[in-house]
């Protein structure tokens, strides 16, 4: 089955996800929605306004736009003509997300998987392995050093903002104290800090200042500093988006420790970020084939349905 995709949003994540379906033979890319008539693509580009009039030329949909406002506006309104993913990343808020994307894409025969990525996502699924294993877990998640594209995202929609990124930095003291067994009572506001860097007039950065460090779900919670920067050092010093974290889970089993660690390393977040989209992108449309809908999140997906590989295939080569 090849599966016909196309790509909503061609940010760094779009971007992203356009190689890899390009990549993958098992993709063909019908196009790019975007709000811009103008991309540095040889991909078909069309008016994101227009996308409903493809429904019929698509099998899932990529939506790699932002989730602070985007995908609260938008998602539900494509769910309602396409199979859908998304990596919203808002976690306070993913069950209202959940509910209104499974009322639209029941009512509609589509299937929509959410809040793929790494956070949610892949971390998503390994504090649920990792909480299922014990009695009496211990279970921490960590983030960093690197850049979030969904704070970034969040910070560039403050009115003023020119351009802007956020990074976050863990305390390796309390990463030690997790890996050591210790991570009770460790808060994840106390073991991080976030700091931001802001192109923006003087006359706005107070304000804008006052916005981002007081933003409820991204910022509030955390010690968040604001810089604000030139273009040119922005230029400069900001360009590449690494990041990586681990989710920590640690208990013991009739008096033995066992400490089970699931991290990651990444050069580009949005790259890989794609990754793990197209791959969920892959289930949603078997899914979806099979005579599934609704929304699903990465807990609900069954992982033999993101690989390449056939069901067959894996229990052939001994799982
Ligand atoms: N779950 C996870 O682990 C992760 C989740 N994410 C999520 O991915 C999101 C996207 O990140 P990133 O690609 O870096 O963000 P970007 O800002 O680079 O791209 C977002 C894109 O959305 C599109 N867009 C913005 N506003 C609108 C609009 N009003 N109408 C239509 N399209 C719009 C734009 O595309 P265009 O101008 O072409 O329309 C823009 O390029 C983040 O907000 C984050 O929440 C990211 C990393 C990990
Ligand atoms: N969703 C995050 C992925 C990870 C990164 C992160 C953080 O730095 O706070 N939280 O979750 C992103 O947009 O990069």
């Amino acid at each position: 089955m090849t599966i016909k995709a196309a790509i909503v949003g061609y940010g760094n994540l779009g971007q992203a996800v356009e190689h890899l379906i390009n990549a993958f033979d098992d993709f063909e890319l019908f196009g790019i929605f975007s709000r811009r008539d103008t991309l540095d693509t040889d991909a078909a580009i069309y008016p994101v306004a227009d996308a409903a009039r493809y429904k019929d030329e698509i099998d899932v949909l990529f939506l790699c736009v932002g989730s602070a406002t985007d995908i609260p506006e938008q998602a539900a309104g494509f769910a309602e003509h396409f199979t859908t993913v998304d990596t919203y990343d808002n976690h306070s808020k993913v069950a209202t997300h959940y509910a209104e994307m499974d009322e639209v894409a029941r009512a509609n025969d589509n299937v929509s998987v959410i809040s793929t990525g790494w956070d949610p996502g892949l971390f998503s699924m390994n504090r649920v392995l990792g909480l299922s294993l014990f009695p009496d877990p211990v279970q921490n998640t960590f983030w960093g050093k690197g850049l979030s594209q969904g704070h970034s995202d969040a910070v560039r929609q403050v009115s003023g903002v020119q351009r802007g990124v956020q990074y976050t930095i863990p305390a390796q003291s309390a990463i030690d104290q997790a890996r050591a067994g210790n991570g009770q009572g460790l808060s994840k506001t106390a073991s991080h800090e976030r700091i931001v860097y802001i192109v923006a007039d003087e006359s706005e950065q107070d304000r804008i200042r006052d916005e981002i460090v007081t933003m409820p779900d991204y910022f509030e919670p955390y010690d968040t500093t604001v810089h604000f920067v030139s273009d040119e050092e922005f230029e400069r010093n900001h360009q590449g988006a690494p990041h990586g974290g681990y989710v920590i889970t640690t208990s013991e089993l009739q008096g033995h420790n066992a400490s089970v660690e699931f991290s990651l390393k990444l050069e580009s977040n949005p790259n890989f970020t794609a990754a793990a989209m197209v791959a969920f992108g892959r289930a949603a449309a078997r899914l979806q084939q099979q005579g599934n809908s609704g929304a699903y999140t990465v807990l609900e997906v069954p992982p033999y349905l993101l690989s390449q590989q056939s069901h067959q295939e894996m229990m052939e080569t001994g799982l």
